[in-house]
Parts: structure tokens; C-alpha cells; sequence
């Protein structure tokens, strides 16, 4: 009893229940857009009335005194349709781009939310499905979903009433074929539905394996893997084939059915109807309105069926989305810090103090959420300006440890001190603004090398870009370029080499002058010419600021004022380039391994 309520306790909210607050800002239109869909709906029941009408009162005695009224009168009702619709239009539509507008709105602002390791672990597939087909679903089924609902509902309940009113009888032999009909329905639109999420689930698997065979083109050709490519490809091709030709047929099969009850409901009231005229129990009219009813009746009931169906798998997008929403960030701040120094969203600079740049570990320990401690009672004391090279084995801690100065991750126990106070008093957007981090594979953005360095301060004029870039060693290289600084760099900054793009970020980071810079040095290599650029560049980006290198070519770091041997997230050695040579421990070591292996690739070269 006592875990069955806990396990209630735990269970989500309802779907519809966490839906309410989107539709909220909206219910006024939501009414408007019901309002209007019964007056649809109604109106689309009352239509066969007309027939019957006309029947009856002109083609049966076989005059047209009065015609000219009937006449104004059902245009009058067709154009105020006409209007209805267009309001329908408007409103659903404008519906549907609310909800996906705020949806998407406040997924991607969560997002800003979640801490690095969040991304770390969750696919950016899954993420950018979430933004995009979950929240469009949403919003489509939401709007044009509630449309046909309530339209479908009210005019099957108008023809069913005007029926039973026009004869009980008729209307009760005509309407026996429904239940059956609508489990006919249910039946085949789950499983159409069913085969389509099928066929999307190929579908994506088959996209994942076609982007994996282009970006991976290289490896793939490298390792002879060609066949496999294809073999894998093949495979996803045919069930995909396969799926979509099931959902086909499902599709196919259902409208003849849809047909055939459809005659047979007509044929039913032509048989029942026609005794009926024949003893005058009802009028001709009568029967022609019957069998535009039981023509007209199969088109709500077939909507609502797929509106059915589909609000399922709107349901299972939502949930979706939503689990996202709620994913609670695990690195915040308290509302004090953020009423004093903001949130990344709306930073207030204005109160930020200017940080020196002092930085000390006292008794960290770190594990990861999965995983074996990685720091144990790590103390590092770093002074405001100084350069701290991490030289280690993969996997020592290197990233770890200046993942924590970035607050990407918090320590298990113990505090990391900045200027002297604990880093939590700055709040992450103070943090992060005065915080530098140029990533060992750069990432550019779409648009020109200006507006990418202008990324470093957004308030930065083209002069002082210009500076930043002659400071970063960038400038010589792209005034050569035909378009200078507004050569486009391409999605991801495709267009230019990896040297390029390392400069280009330094010059950013120049710009920028943040107090703290962590530089996680490339290991791809680069021609010699620009190597030697980037080495110039990389001392005057580090100077005057406290900076942590994750060092992988041991030539860069021998200015470095400390450099800090790390294995197994402890400090085996601790010093300058001099001093740590002169130990000859394990620097030493790999310093002469390294200098040796770039001998031997020089002289084969
Ligand atoms: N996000 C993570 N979740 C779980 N374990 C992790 C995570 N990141 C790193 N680790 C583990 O923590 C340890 C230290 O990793 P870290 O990335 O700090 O090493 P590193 O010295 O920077 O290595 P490299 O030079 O290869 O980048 C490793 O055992 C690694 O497997």
C-alpha cells in the first residue's frame, strides 16, 4: 500500500493537465475558434434541410413561387459560412504557431538552463527532434486537432438529432450501420498510425545512418568500410520500402471500406425510406435529405477516427517535450545571486565585479555521476595572471579539473575559490563572462569572420575587431581573403582551414579579455607556417590573465609559469620548463620522448 502511494505520488501530471498552461495565454481565441466550430459544424448539418426543402416545396409541386427568397436565403447561409471558415483558418492557424512559438521559446531558454554534461549525455538528434517535429506535432494536433473535434462532434450530433426529429424510425434503420463503422474505424486508424510511427522511426535510423556515411566519408574510405556503408544503407532502404508500403495499404484498404458502409447505409435508407414515401408517412424531401445525411455522415466520423488516433501520438511528442522541460538543471543559483548578478539570460554586467583571476582548490574531491573518483583532496592554489600548463596522460583529469574552474561541474566536497571568495557567490553568468574557454576544435557560427570575432564582445566596434585580430595573429590572413572581414566562414566555419578557425577564436578570446582563459591546445596538425602563428598568438592571448592550457605539444607550455604534471587526478610535479627538465622525473620523460618523435617526423618528412 505504502509503495503503491509512493509510486502515485511520483506519477507525471496528466498530459492535458501540463498542457493547460501554453493553452492558457490563448483562451480567449480557444473559445473564439470552439465558438466558431459549432457554428461550422451546425451549419454543415443543417445543409441537407435545404434539399428537402427545395424537394418538397418547388420540384415535387413543380413551382418556383418563393425561389427567389430560398435562394437569397441559402446564399446568405453559404457566404456566412464562408466567413466562418475563414475565421477558423485564422484562428487555428495562429493557434498553432502560438503554442509552437512558446513551446519552442521555453524549450530552448530550459536549455540555456541545463548544465554542460546534460548535452554531454543527450544526443543532439534526440535534442533537435524535440525542438522541432515533437513541438510541431504539438502545436498541429492542438489547433487543427481541436478544430476538427469539435466540428466532427457537433455536426454528427446535428445530423443524428434533425434525423430523428425528420423520422425516428428511418433515422434508427439508417444510422445501425455507425457502431460497427466507427469500430471499423478505431481499428484501421490505429493501425495506420501505428505503421506511420514505424515508418518515421525508419526513417530517422535510416537519415542517422546516411549523415553518419557522409561525415564519416573519410574514415570510412580509410578503413576500406565502403561495402558495409552500403550493406547498412541497403538495409534501412528496404525496411523503410517495406513499412511504407504496409502503411499504404492500410490506407488503401480503409477507404474502400469507408465506401461500402457508406452504401450500405444509403441503400438502407432508400429501401426503408422509400416504403415510407410510398405510405405517405413522409415526404420526398425527406428521403433527399436522408441520403445526403447518410452520404455526409462518414466524413466527421472518418476525421474524428484519425483525430483519434493521432492525438496519441501528439500525446506521446508532448510527453516528450515536456520531460524535457521539467529536466531540472543540476548547477544553479540561488535567487539571491541571481537578483544581484542575473542569469545568462539577462546578465546584469553592470554589478559583475571584475574578477583578478585567483583561483584555489581547497580539498576538492570530484566523481562523475557514472564513474570512479577522479580528484581526491585536490589543492591548488593558482596567483591572478599566471600560467598553469596541465601535462598528463588521457584520462588523468586534465579536462576534469579545469571543468570545474568553469563550474560545468561542482566538486563532491570541498570549494573552489575565486579572488578569495567561494565561486558560488559570482553566480554562473558572472562566471561565465569573465571567463574565456577556446576549445581545442573551434566552434565557429554562420556568418562573416567579423561577426564571429564581434561574438567575443557583442558591443565591440570594427577598429577594435581589427585590434583583436592583429593582437591574435588573424589579421594578415584575412585581409588576404577576397572579401576580408566579411568573408562568410560557412556552416561551422567550413569554408576556412582549422588553423584559420584557431586563430579567428583566439582573436575572439583577444576581444573578449576575459580574466581566466583555459586553452585546450590542438592536436591536429597544421602546417608549419601557421603552427609557428598560433604559438605567437597563444602567448599573447595568455598574457595579463590567469590562463589553465591543456597541453598536448609539450613545445608550447616551456614559458608556461607553472606546469603540472597530473596522473590519476593528482599532481606529480609542479614547476617551471627548467625546473621540471632539471628533475628529470616524469616531464622530463615525456619532454624528450616528444622532442624525439618530432626529430624523427621532420627527417622523414
Ligand atoms: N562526463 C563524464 N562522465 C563520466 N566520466 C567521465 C566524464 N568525463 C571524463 N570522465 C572520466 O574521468 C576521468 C578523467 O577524464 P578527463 O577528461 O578529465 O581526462 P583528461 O586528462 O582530460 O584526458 P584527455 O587528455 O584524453 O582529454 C577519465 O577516467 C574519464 O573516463
Amino acid at each position: 500500500m505504502e509503495g503503491r502511494r509512493k509510486k502515485r505520488k511520483q506519477t507525471k501530471q496528466p498530459f492535458v493537465r501540463r498542457l493547460l498552461p501554453f493553452l492558457r495565454p490563448y483562451r480567449l481565441q480557444t473559445a473564439a475558434l470552439g465558438l466558431v466550430m459549432i457554428m461550422v459544424g451546425g451549419i454543415d448539418a443543417t445543409f441537407a434541410l435545404w434539399t428537402q426543402q427545395a424537394v418538397d416545396r418547388f420540384i415535387v409541386p413543380g413551382t418556383i413561387q418563393g425561389l427567389e427568397g430560398f435562394i437569397i436565403g441559402f446564399l446568405a447561409v453559404v457566404l456566412w459560412q464562408g466567413i466562418n471558415v475563414l475565421a477558423l483558418i485564422m484562428l487555428a492557424g495562429y493557434l498553432e504557431m502560438a503554442i509552437m512559438h512558446d513551446l519552442r521559446n521555453r524549450s530552448f531558454r530550459h536549455l540555456q538552463d541545463l548544465e554542460l554534461n546534460y548535452f554531454n549525455k543527450t544526443p543532439g538528434g534526440w535534442l533537435m527532434s524535440r525542438l522541432t517535429s515533437d513541438i510541431q506535432k504539438i502545436g498541429q494536433t492542438i489547433s487543427w486537432g481541436f478544430v476538427d473535434i469539435v466540428w466532427g462532434f457537433t455536426t454528427i450530433t446535428g445530423i443524428v438529432v434533425i434525423m430523428l426529429v425528420l423520422n425516428w424510425q428511418l433515422a434508427l434503420v439508417t444510422l445501425s450501420v455507425v457502431p460497427l463503422l466507427v469500430w471499423i474505424s478505431r481499428f484501421f486508424q490505429t493501425k495506420i498510425l501505428r505503421s506511420q510511427r514505424l515508418v518515421r522511426r525508419t526513417n530517422s535510423r535510416l537519415t542517422a545512418s546516411y549523415n553518419e556515411g557522409l561525415m564519416g566519408a573519410a574514415t570510412t574510405k580509410s578503413l576500406s568500410r565502403e561495402q558495409d556503408a552500403c550493406d547498412e544503407f541497403a538495409h534501412y532502404t528496404r525496411r523503410m520500402d517495406f513499412m511504407s508500403v504496409k502503411s499504404a495499404l492500410f490506407s488503401s484498404l480503409y477507404q474502400p471500406v469507408v465506401v461500402v458502409f457508406g452504401a450500405i447505409g444509403t441503400a438502407l435508407a432508400l429501401w426503408n425510406g422509400g416504403i415510407r414515401v410510398n405510405m405517405e408517412i413522409i415526404t420526398f424531401g425527406t428521403l433527399a435529405a436522408f441520403l445526403s445525411y447518410t452520404a455526409q455522415f462518414f466524413d466527421p466520423l472518418r476525421e474524428l477516427a484519425r483525430v483519434f488516433s493521432e492525438l496519441q501520438s501528439a500525446r506521446a511528442a508532448g510527453e516528450r517535450v515536456f520531460n524535457l522541460l521539467e529536466t531540472e538543471a543540476k548547477i544553479t543559483d540561488s535567487q539571491e545571486i541571481i537578483q544581484r548578478y542575473g542569469d545568462t539570460i539577462t546578465p546584469k554586467y553592470q554589478a559583475w565585479p571584475k574578477l583578478r583571476g585567483e583561483i584555489e582548490f581547497k580539498d576538492v574531491s570530484f566523481t562523475y555521476e557514472k564513474g570512479e573518483q577522479v580528484l581526491e583532496h585536490f589543492n591548488l592554489r593558482v596567483e591572478s595572471g599566471q600560467t598553469i600548463a596541465l601535462v598528463g596522460a588521457t584520462g588523468s583529469g586534465k579536462s576534469t579539473i579545469v571543468n570545474l574552474v568553469c563550474r560545468f561541474f561542482e566538486p563532491s566536497s570541498g570549494r573552489i575559490l575565486i579572488d578569495g571568495r567561494d565561486y558560488h557567490e559570482y553566480g554562473q553568468a558572472c562566471l561565465h563572462g569573465n571567463l574565456g574557454y577556446v576549445l581545442q576544435s573551434p566552434q565557429l557560427f554562420s556568418g562573416s569572420i567579423r561577426d564571429n570575432i564581434r561574438y567575443g564582445r557583442l558591443d565591440a566596434t570594427d577598429q577594435e575587431i581589427e585590434e583583436a585580430a592583429k593582437t591574435a595573429m588573424a589579421h594578415e590572413f584575412i585581409v588576404q581573403l577576397p572579401k576580408g572581414y566579411d568573408t562568410p566562414v560557412g556552416e561551422e566555419g567550413g569554408l576556412l582551414s582549422t588553423g584559420q578557425k584557431q586563430l579567428i577564436s583566439f582573436a575572439r578570446a583577444v576581444l573578449a579579455d576575459p580574466a581566466l582563459l583555459i586553452l585546450d591546445e590542438a592536436t591536429s596538425s597544421i602546417d608549419t607556417e601557421t603552427e609557428l602563428l598560433i604559438q605567437q598568438a597563444i602567448q599573447k592571448v595568455l598574457s595579463h590573465r590567469t590562463s589553465f592550457v591543456i597541453a598536448h605539444r609539450l613545445s608550447t607550455i616551456v614559458d608556461a609559469d607553472r606546469i603540472l604534471v597530473i596522473d590519476k587526478g593528482r599532481i606529480m610535479e609542479d614547476g617551471t620548463h627548467r625546473e621540471l627538465m632539471a628533475a628529470e622525473g616524469i616531464y622530463h620523460r615525456l619532454y624528450r620522448n616528444q622532442f624525439i618523435e618530432e626529430k624523427e617526423r621532420v627527417l622523414l618528412s
